[in-house]
């Protein structure tokens, strides 16, 4: 699904690479916790997968595609099929609950009549189904969490990315957060997870990736947060240089396929054909070329 390929990065000439000959694969459906300290390149990996930096030197495969082969006006539709959930939320902040989850299916022109069936279905998936009139300032860090995540999984990605999704939750909230998303995980998505949350790793023992100065050190299946250093865990943000493009976001660009049986009712067949029609033609290809007036704006997704 996922695979680095002898992948160096490295941001500034004279700096020591974030990323320094990097040879992982993550396979379909798994669920990864990448730890490691402040600055030891979780961040980067994933940026990588979203083609949000590119390495120095190696290769980035994402799905079987070489992602240095892939032209930059198709880098929407990569990002499509990779849901991100960030430590902040960001949300946006003037649109509800429901209205933020809405977006990510409007923007690619999914009918009126499925956003209306999905959003309910994504909100009550989160727990939030009498929440959705709410404004992110209107709820709590976890309803926050749960209405970005609602908003990364409404268009079935393949990939979900959380960089540090429980880094501003007390552990309850942070727990709930976690079960949601092994849900996810289970329903067939890969989840690759930076955390800095020990009490997290420990508890779902699912494989452990961890990098210190840019290299992998442990790789362990039903694996522990055990042996990163004690007084290492800072939360960090990326620095100058290589900031990310606003509207650059799986989640701001839009989403993906909805073949498979998830979250979907199996009997609600007719929706299922109308989604499928939505995201029409050729949507085996993940990277197939935008159609004319896919990308609604966001006024025409009201
Ligand atoms: N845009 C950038 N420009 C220059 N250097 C950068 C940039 N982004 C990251 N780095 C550097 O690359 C290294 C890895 O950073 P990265 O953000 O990937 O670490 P991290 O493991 O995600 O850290 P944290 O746990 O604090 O989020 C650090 O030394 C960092 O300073």
């Amino acid at each position: 699904m996922i695979r680095f390929d002898n992948v160096t990065k490295t941001y500034l000439r004279g700096q020591s690479p974030a990323l320094a000959n990097l040879d992982l694969e993550f396979a379909r459906g798994e669920f990864v916790f990448l730890v490691g300290a402040s600055g030891s390149g979780k961040s980067t990996l994933m940026r990588l997968v979203l083609k949000e930096t590119v390495p120095t030197t190696g290769t980035v495969y994402v799905a079987g595609k070489d992602l240095s082969r892939i032209q930059s006006w198709r880098i929407p539709t990569l990002r499509r099929d990779i849901g991100m959930v960030f430590q902040d939320f960001r949300l946006l902040p003037s649109k509800t609950a429901y209205q933020n989850i809405e977006f990510a299916l409007a923007v690619i022109g999914t009918p009126r009549r499925v956003v209306r069936k999905l959003v309910p279905e994504m909100l009550e998936m989160v727990g939030l189904e009498d929440k959705g009139r709410r404004l992110p300032h209107e709820l709590s860090g976890g309803e926050q969490q749960r209405v970005a995540i609602a908003r990364a999984y409404v268009n079935r990605p393949s990939i979900l990315l959380a960089d540090e999704p429980t880094g501003n939750l007390d552990p309850a909230t942070a727990q709930g957060i976690l079960d949601l998303l092994e849900q996810i995980n289970e329903r067939g998505t890969t989840v690759v997870m930076a955390t800095h949350d020990r009490t997290a790793v420990d508890r779902m023992r699912k494989r452990v990736v961890e990098l210190s100065g840019g290299h992998v050190v442990r790789d362990e299946q039903a694996g522990t947060y055990a042996s990163v250093a004690p007084g290492s865990v800072i939360s960090g943000n990326l620095e100058d240089g290589d900031a990310l493009e606003p509207g650059s976001h799986a989640w701001e660009q839009a989403p993906a396929d909805v073949e498979d049986e998830a979250l979907f009712d199996p009997t609600e067949g007719d929706l299922l054909d109308e989604v499928e029609q939505a995201f029409a033609p050729d949507d085996d290809d993940p990277f197939r070329d935008p159609v004319p007036g896919e990308y609604l704006t966001e006024e025409d997704a009201r």
